[in-house]
Formats: C-alpha cells, sequence, structure tokens
C-alpha cells in the first residue's frame, strides 16, 4: 500500500492511498481522513460511496466533510467507485463500466472478472482499513446516487456490521430505472430475482435490522422523477415498517452543492451511532 497524497486538513490529514487489490484483480486508490482525534487514539469509521463517474476525488475535494468530521471525531473513507486499468472491461457510457461499478458483485462476462465493488466495499476495503489506521469496530455508510444505492444496500445486507446508513439522492429502485436496468442487465443478467438482491426497496421488506435510513433529496434535482424515485423507498419502508427519514429539500439538484449543503446533518447523524 502506498500514500500518493497527504494534506493538512480541517486540523486533521487528508490522504490518498494506492493498493493492490486481491478482489478487483487491479490497482485501486482510496481516500481517507483522518481527524486530529486520530492521532490521539481509535476513531469509527463512515464509509462514503461516490456516484457514476466518480473517483475517490470528487467527494474529498467538493462536499466540505472534513471539518464536520474533525468535529465528531470520525474517520472518513472514500473508495474508487469501479475496478479500471487497462485490462478492466469497460463501455462508452458514462453509466456502465469504468467509473460505474453499482457496488454489485458481476457475474455477466466480461464483467464478472473485475467488477466485484460488493465484495470490495464489504470485506476488503474495511480489512485494509483496520490493518492501517486507528479505527474502532463502529462502522457508518453513506454516499450519493449510485452511492447511496451502495450504501442502502450494503447495509440493508449485512446486519450487524453498520451502526448507520444514509444517503443523498439514492437510486432506491435500480431495477426499475434506466440506470440501474442498463447496470443489473450488464452485471447481472436477465434473472430478475438476481437484481432484487441489489435493490433497496426490495431488501428492506425482509431485513433482519431495522437500522434507520436517513435519505436526502432534493426537489430540483434532475434526475428525481427519471432514475431516483424516492417515493419507492418510502412506500416499501410504510409497507415493511422500517424508520426512514426521508427529506426533500426544496431547490437543490443532484450535485455536490446539495451534498455539501447537508454532509453537516450527515456526518451528525453517523456521529451520535458511531458513538455511543
Ligand atoms: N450526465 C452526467 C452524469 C454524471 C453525474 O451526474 N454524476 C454524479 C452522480 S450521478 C449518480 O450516480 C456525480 O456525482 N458526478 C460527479 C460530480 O463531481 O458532480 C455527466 O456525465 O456529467
Amino acid at each position: 500500500m502506498e500514500r500518493i497524497e497527504r494534506h493538512a486538513c480541517a486540523g486533521g490529514v487528508q490522504e490518498v492511498w494506492r493498493h493492490r487489490s486481491g478482489v478487483l484483480g487491479c490497482d485501486m486508490r482510496f481516500a481517507v481522513y483522518l481527524p486530529p482525534q486520530a492521532a490521539l487514539g481509535e476513531c469509527p469509521v463512515l464509509y462514503w460511496l461516490s456516484g457514476l463517474t466518480c473517483t475517490e476525488q470528487n467527494f474529498i475535494t467538493k462536499a466540505g466533510a472534513q471539518r464536520h468530521a474533525a468535529e465528531h471525531g470520525l474517520i472518513l473513507v472514500a473508495p474508487d467507485t469501479s475496478p479500471r486499468g487497462e485490462g478492466v472491461a469497460d463501455d462508452a457510457g458514462y453509466d456502465l463500466g469504468q467509473g460505474a461499478g453499482f457496488y454489485v458483485n458481476a457475474t455477466q462476462a466480461p464483467w464478472a472478472a473485475h467488477y466485484r465493488m460488493y465484495d470490495y466495499v464489504v470485506d476488503e476495503l474495511p480489512a485494509l482499513v483496520d490493518a492501517h489506521f486507528p479505527t474502532t469496530t463502529a462502522r457508518g455508510i453513506s454516499g450519493h446516487s449510485m452511492g447511496g444505492h451502495g450504501a442502502l444496500v450494503v447495509a440493508l445486507r449485512n446486519p450487524g456490521r453498520y451502526r448507520s446508513v444514509s444517503a443523498f439522492s439514492p437510486i432506491v429502485a435500480p431495477a426499475l430505472v434506466p440506470w440501474g436496468q442498463k447496470a443489473f442487465m450488464a452485471y447481472l443478467g436477465e434473472d430478475a430475482a438476481a437484481w432484487a438482491e441489489w435493490d433497496a426497496t426490495r431488501l428492506v421488506a425482509g431485513a433482519k435490522e431495522r437500522l434507520p435510513l436517513l435519505v436526502d433529496q432534493g426537489e430540483a434535482d434532475e434526475f428525481l422523477d427519471g432514475q431516483l424515485q424516492p417515493s419507492r423507498l418510502q412506500a416499501a419502508c410504510e409497507a415493511a415498517g422500517h424508520p426512514l427519514e426521508l427529506r426533500l429539500q426544496p431547490g437543490y439538484d443532484h450535485s455536490y452543492y446539495f451534498i455539501a449543503s447537508f454532509i453537516g446533518d450527515h456526518v451528525a447523524h453517523h456521529a451520535s451511532a458511531l458513538k455511543e
């Protein structure tokens, strides 16, 4: 593992690391923010999953989360959004292939050889982070759009592993919208049953743990009706009795300006669960 960036930030340190991923079969980068408290002892970790077209850079350069993490003593970890490299399958579209891993384990050629972002986020990355940084066992997970879908699915599929979960503008029902349908057809094939395992609105009904979901959604989001459809998550949560706080924010779009406006609330939400 090699550190390739280090910047003083909000009293702590923002770093970017490169490592060989055995799960993905390629070199990967992830960002880690170490708050000032990490110099003195162990801190809980909040994982952030970014959206389509992102790398590990978007969140750390645009969201302004570091000052909130410093206030609450949380380590932030933000991985890249897919495997990458010359030998890794790709697509001409921005919504499939490199930059668009969708946090699933692909089963179909040519994607299955490298696209296992779920295993990477759930197992390989936390093991690496815990081995190299001063972490407690307390973990939260959040994300945006494709990464919001990823955060919800990862938390719902892993009862007991995360103490908190939240999302900005998540793709809540990927099996029913164009972004998700394109990715799932490519990565998972035609079997609808396989798709349901990666769809938050389908997973809520059978969730083994009723971990409260915090979701922020901009009402002026250009993808709201076509790709995001948060009312589907609301209906699924109501039917299952799953706690959901869905906050519709007037005037906000899909961008990181929206995330930057409310990331403080999300970090505080995670901190209250992670520091219990
Ligand atoms: N057509 C756009 C789509 C890309 C886009 O909007 N990406 C979002 C996430 S969308 C869902 O996962 C994003 O986070 N972009 C990066 C950023 O820094 O804003 C395009 O290709 O521009």
